[in-house]
This record gives structure tokens, sequence and C-alpha cells, in this order.
């Protein structure tokens, strides 16, 4: 039998969220940078991302990672995140993911009790450090690239709900951040259905009117997801601070994890409100109840923004093996969607 594709995956999630990652059957694209080969994807071969995640292949809540040769030496591997919506730039459970895969695969060398691996991604370059033991990864701590709000308290009318006040922070994607509270809502699945949908309309409401932009990457503009947030306590002897966030994902479910590059979103919002300072410690839960650890390792200045340097600690578990394959008669090679899962806009229907 002849396929049309054939791509060799290792099914993975981090904390509750699928980052699948493609380890064969897919070659190398040009691009002087791992931001120019995300554009090739985005411009030549989307039919891949389609085909992935999709149905009836792929499902409204997952990811798929494609690990490819790095741009800058200095990094061990190059990969590249694709979601339902878009290329993200950098995302915190498929960094994890895919540093599990390449580990627990033996793809990189794994060394015990940790092993350094250096990630080439769209947003710059990321260094991880993993602890391993008996050949798991058991946990994958991820230095993100610089983290910056470019608004905080933005006020934007959204149909429906009137004002709205937002803060816009970039955490390795661009962010809207909102306070659940504030709309008289928990982040909680008895909200979960209608938070997504007043998430999304939020979002289409401060696109009309902002447009954020990386002064350092002008690729990266544009929101890609938002953030609802609940106010910080904190828990246990050692009084250590907890949040719950639940992000909503284009076009419409929750990360499924603490959401890494939301987190440090949070981050550099928490820090411009000066609630947290270097080193101390954030516990970001998901709407699951996992949680990602994260902390401020320093600052630094991204264009004329003041920015934290975030970490980020987490899990991950391989699920699979497999094998995706295209029949060329398959009437379906990029996939489908259908409203009662993929929140299809009226516009779309
Ligand atoms: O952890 C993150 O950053 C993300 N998880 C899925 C959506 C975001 O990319």
């Amino acid at each position: 039998m002849h396929f049309s594709r054939s791509v060799h995956i290792v099914g993975c999630h981090s904390e509750g969220e699928v980052g699948d990652v493609i380890v064969g059957g897919v070659l190398n694209v040009p691009g002087n940078t791992m931001f120019d080969k995300l554009r090739h994807f985005e411009t030549e071969k989307d039919g891949l991302r389609q085909f992935l995640l999709n149905e009836p292949r792929g499902r409204a809540s997952m990811n798929v990672n494609v690990v490819l040769p790095p741009c800058d030496p200095r990094a061990d591997a190059g990969f590249l995140i694709m979601e339902s919506e878009e290329y993200a730039p950098m995302s915190g459970s498929n960094t994890i993911c895919t540093t599990t895969v390449l580990l627990e695969t033996g793809m990189v060398a794994m060394k015990e009790p940790t092993t350094e691996v250096v990630l080439d991604t769209a947003a710059g370059l990321v260094t991880v450090t993993a602890e391993c033991e008996a050949g798991k990864c058991k946990s994958v701590e991820f230095n993100n690239v610089p983290a910056f709000v470019l608004e905080l308290d933005y006020p934007v009318h959204v149909p429906g709900l009137g004002k709205v006040s937002v803060d816009i922070a970039y955490g390795g994607m661009m962010y809207v951040l909102v306070d659940a509270p504030s709309l008289g809502m928990a982040v909680h699945n008895q909200y979960a259905a209608k938070l997504v949908e007043i998430g999304e309309r939020i979002k289409r409401a401060v696109e009309a009117v902002y447009t954020p932009v990386h002064p350092e990457i002008p690729g990266i503009r544009g929101f890609s997801v938002i953030e609802f947030t609940e106010p910080p306590i904190t828990e246990g002897q050692d009084q250590t601070m907890v949040a719950s966030n639940a992000v909503v994902v284009s076009p419409g479910r929750f990360d499924r994890s603490p959401c890494g590059t939301g987190t440090c979103a949070r981050l550099a919002v928490m820090h411009a409100r000066g609630q947290i300072a270097e080193g101390q410690i954030l516990k970001h839960r998901s709407i699951i109840g996992t949680e990602f650890i994260s902390r401020i390792r320093g600052f630094a200045k991204v264009g004329s923004h003041p920015a934290v340097l975030p970490t980020v600690k987490g899990r991950a578990w391989i699920t699979s093996f497999k094998q995706m394959v295209l029949d060329p008669q398959d009437p379906f090679p990029e996939g489908f969607r259908v409203g009662d899962q993929w929140h299809i806009e009226e516009k779309q229907a």
C-alpha cells in the first residue's frame, strides 16, 4: 500500500496537555532562524498541521511538535509548535513534552541525575534542565525567553459584557489576561464553557483596538491566547504562593496544563504589580488541578520594556508510539472540524 504521508510520532502530555512529538517522516525546511522555518511551514506546509490536528486524526485539545535540526549551533535540537489555529513561537507544555521525548527515546543523550538541553525555538534559545532517574525525566525545567508587560488595566468594551479591564503581556506568546472574579466567575470547570465563549469574545474585542508587536521579533504580533486568572493565595506551612489560571486556546478550549507561556506572562504582570519578587515561587495551577512551579530568575529589557526572565518546571509522560498515515483515497487529507467541538464562529458556519 502506498501512503501519501507517513509521520512517526511519540505521543506525550505535560500535566494533562497533549504535546505529541514528530520524530520522523518530516524533512527539514529552509530558514536561517527557527522563526523562518515557522513561516515556511505556515506558508508552504500547513497541510501537515491540518492533517494531524484536525479530525479525524486529531482533536480540538491537542498540539503537535516537529523536531528539526536547530539553526543556532549552540542548540541540541530545534522544534516548532503546531496548535489548532497557529504555530506558537514558544510553548511551555510543548517544551516539556519535547524535552521528555528527546531524552526518553535517546534522540538526545540522557545524563543522570540532570541533563542540560538547549532548544532552538521560533521565540529564541531556551535552556532546559531535566531531572532524570532510571531513564525517566522526573521533571523538566526551562528558562524561557524574556516576558514583559505591554499594558496593565487596559479598558476594552466587549459586546454583551460592557467595559472589561485586561492586562496585555508576552510570555512566549501574546496574552490578554483577565481576572475571572471581575466577571463574577472562577477558574473552575463549572464555568468552563462560559469562560471559553466569553474569552474568545474578549480577545476579539481587544484585537479590534490593539495589535501587540514583539519589539525584537516583529513577526510575533497579534494575540494568540487569553488567560483567565484568579488572585494568588498562600498555601501550606511554607506559605507558597499558588494561583489558578485557565488559558483559552483558539478556536475555543482550555489548556489542560497550567500553561507555561501563560505562567511567564503572569509572572511579568505580577512583578509589574509588585506581587512577586525575584526568586519567589509561584505554583500555577490548571483547570484540572495540575501545577507548574515557576519563578523569576532575573531581569532584562526587550525594546523599551522592562522584562522578567521566567523559569518554569513541570512534568510530562509518553503515552504512545504511533504512525499517522494518509491513504491517497481518504477524502479528508487535511481533516475537518465540527462546531460541536471546535467553537466555530457564525461567519464561518
Ligand atoms: O504551555 C503553554 O505555553 C501552552 N500549552 C498549550 C498552549 C500553550 O502553547
